[in-house]
């Protein structure tokens, strides 16, 4: 019989490791100590990250004139100071890599001393436009860049997927690189934990984990694994209390854009240990949420939602989404105004 074992510790940046092999004639124990991460590539992501969706005109162009406003809206009303461009609610996927660039180029120069942080999705089908958009960022000034597995030919083993990730984080070697889980989407079900095995070694400027996935199981074994400096960034709005209890550091996700004064209640009630009413905060977006789910809820009734709340002009979605009828957004904003008592 034989059990095996490992517990791991952080002290002011020494890893240690402790690995215990032990069956009944053998007990053999290694000690392996590394200074953690030696380069000093960026500065932490934590806190609330609002995931923006992409303005387009009516005729569905990329519109760039609303990205400043978006920008000052975020900061004044929702008192959100950070930013993941580009990704899922920004429609990365279905935009060619000229306009990925044009918008992140905006994003930036337009969040210069205004974001504490503007990351930058730049996975795609082809690792060469990952590495083109990710070399990109990293010329523009983004604080962070992050990858979605490749969901059409789809990596077979987590191994596989490192490789592609090493890849794409070698074109942009000084900007941190955070791996992007989303298995809902991506069709991609490899467990986060099995992805992030060793990853530090092949990628020097590794810095964390957006994890937008419900296995709260896989997210923790994330967090034991991973040094405490590392950003875990969790992307399921609402539990995000439970990934809290988990070990998350923050919030990257599209509700974000227009309940980000609750969101940032949210986190500051769990950090100070008021988890009554973290909780309250977080049945209230649970039940705006359900009444959403109730009426068909999917990005484009999430982006149209995000016009009404905010009066940004952010357009329709790119097909194949389908834009969704201003009714169904506005019962949603008011059921939304109801629940968190705004007028
Ligand atoms: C599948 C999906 O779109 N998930 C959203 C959530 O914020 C989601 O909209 C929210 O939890 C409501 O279900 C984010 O995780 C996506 C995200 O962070 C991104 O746009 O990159």
């Amino acid at each position: 019989m034989k059990s095996n074992g490992w517990c791991s510790s952080h002290v002011n940046n020494i890893y240690i490791r402790l690995d215990l092999r032990c069956d009944y004639t053998c007990v053999s124990t290694s000690v392996t100590i590394k200074t953690a991460m030696t380069s000093t590539v960026g500065k932490k992501a934590t806190g609330l990250v609002a995931a923006t969706f992409t303005p387009l005109t009516p005729k569905g162009e990329i519109n760039l004139s609303e990205i400043g406003p978006y920008i000052d809206y975020l900061l004044e009303q929702q008192g959100v100071k950070s930013i993941f461009v580009n990704g899922t609610t920004g429609e990365g996927l279905s935009l060619t890599v000229e306009e990925r660039k044009q918008l992140a180029e905006e994003w930036c120069r337009k969040g210069k001393n205004k974001l504490e942080q503007v990351i930058v999705h730049v996975g795609c089908l082809s690792l060469k436009d990952s590495q083109e958009l990710a070399h990109h960022a990293a010329e523009i000034g983004a604080d962070g860049i992050a990858v979605i597995a490749p969901s059409f030919f789809k990596p077979a083993t987590a191994g596989a997927l490192r490789m592609f990730l090493q890849e794409v984080a070698a074109a942009a070697p000084a900007v941190p690189f955070y791996y992007y889980h989303i298995p809902s989407v991506t069709g991609v079900n490899l467990q986060a934990r099995d992805v992030l095995e060793g990853i530090e070694s092949q990628i020097p400027s590794f810095r964390g984990l957006k994890f937008s996935g419900s296995d709260l199981m896989d997210f923790g074994r994330c967090v034991s694994y991973c040094p405490s400096h590392w950003s875990y960034l969790y992307g399921v709005d609402e539990q995000l209390l439970g990934a809290l209890a988990m070990g998350a550091n923050g919030a990257v996700g599209s509700t974000y854009n227009y309940l980000g004064k609750s969101g940032n209640r949210l986190l500051s009630a769990f950090e100070k240990g008021d988890i009554t009413l973290a909780r309250i905060l977080q049945f209230q977006v649970q039940d705006i949420l359900s009444y959403a789910i109730d009426l068909g809820f999917d990005l484009a009734v999430n982006k149209q939602l995000m016009s009404e709340v905010s009066g940004l002009a952010l357009g329709p979605p790119r097909l194949p989404l389908l834009l969704c009828p201003q009714a169904k957004a506005r019962s949603i904003a008011q059921r939304l105004q109801q629940v968190l008592g705004v007028k």
